[in-house]
């Protein structure tokens, strides 16, 4: 069993009547990358912000590398690095000494980390070239060095790859999974867009209004959005024989005496109904079932897959 790294017990936070984040309950263990996901007033950010110690809960529980005190959490959150406000760097200096100015006032000691960081985010040939003259890319690989110099176990990033192009979006996503494979990260990453996490997030938590509605691995959001052709039989175990041997179909699923999943032939389901038919099987129903993980978001935040 993988350590938890966090886990919020009941968090809320209000602003004055706002309910911000209502009795949020999330659980992050070592290795997860864990995809924050909804629209824009979900409540992400005030909840990265209670996480990383810049707003403190209204009621509930924060409990980080086993700590839960005050004094225990600020302790703790030396082993953690984060973009939830946007990085305020110089415009006029380079990513070094930028880097360079991070690290003094944060106490990091020694200066080899600023040149790890930026070979890590791809920002160590850009000599004096300054912050004000960088793409919107390298701003953002800059707040990541800036993040990770302390050599964090947990890094919280707030929609870092909002304004990113396509480009950029896939550049933060191989980084984001270099530190998380070689470096052994665990992440926290917020995004309103489904699609910018779902090649990376190994677990999901789906906040709408304040609340979290769902908290899922991805592998359980695969199994709930597998396609498959659903058939009602009146007996599965004469159709599993008819579906291996005139089908030649090995990917299915006997649910229960009456109904097999067929993870094959789903879009031609005409083909499956005419065998089974020729082949003297009862069959009561077949349709397509499953979804794409777009829909499904959609149907638990709204929105258009863009929360
Ligand atoms: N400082 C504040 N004072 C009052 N209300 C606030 C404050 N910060 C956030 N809120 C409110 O709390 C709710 C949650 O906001 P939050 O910024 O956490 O959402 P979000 O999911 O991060 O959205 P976005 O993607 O737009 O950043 C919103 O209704 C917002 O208006």
């Amino acid at each position: 069993m993988s350590e938890t790294i966090l886990k919020t017990n009941n968090l809320v936070k209000k602003y004055g009547n706002q309910l911000a984040v209502n009795n949020v309950n999330i659980e992050i263990k070592s290795g997860d990358i864990y995809g924050l996901i909804g629209k824009n007033g979900a409540g992400k950010t005030t909840l990265l912000k209670m996480i990383t110690g810049l707003t403190l809960p209204t009621k509930g529980e924060i409990q980080l590398f086993g700590e839960t005190s005050n004094e225990g959490l600020n302790e703790v959150r030396k082993r953690t690095g984060a973009i939830v406000e946007t990085p305020s760097f110089f415009p006029y200096l380079s990513a070094r000494k930028n880097l360079e100015y991070f690290r003094i006032q944060r106490g990091i000691v020694g200066k080899d980390v600023i040149d790890e960081a930026l070979k890590l985010v791809g920002l160590s040939d850009t000599g004096k070239k300054k912050f004000k003259n960088f793409s919107m890319g390298m701003k953002q690989r800059l707040g990541l060095a800036a993040a990770i110099l302390g050599s964090p176990d947990l890094l919280i990033l707030d929609e870092p790859i909002n304004g990113l192009d396509p480009t950029g979006i896939v550049e933060i996503r191989e980084l984001l999974l270099k530190l998380n494979k070689e470096k052994n990260i665990t992440i926290i990453i917020s995004s309103h867009i489904l699609g910018e996490l779902s090649q990376i997030a190994t677990k999901y938590g789906f906040l709408n209004n304040g609340d979290l509605i769902e908290q899922l691995s991805s592998k359980e959001i695969e199994e709930k959005c597998r396609r498959s052709l659903a058939l009602k039989v009146k007996d599965a175990k004469k159709t599993s024989v008819v579906i291996e041997e005139e089908l030649n179909c090995t990917d299915y699923e006997v649910r229960d005496k009456n109904e097999i999943r067929l993870y094959e032939l789903i879009d031609t389901p005409e083909v499956v109904i005419k065998t089974l038919v020729d082949n003297n099987i009862i069959l009561y129903s077949a349709h397509q079932v499953g979804e794409s993980l777009e829909n499904y978001f959609i149907k638990r935040v709204g929105g258009n897959g863009n929360a």
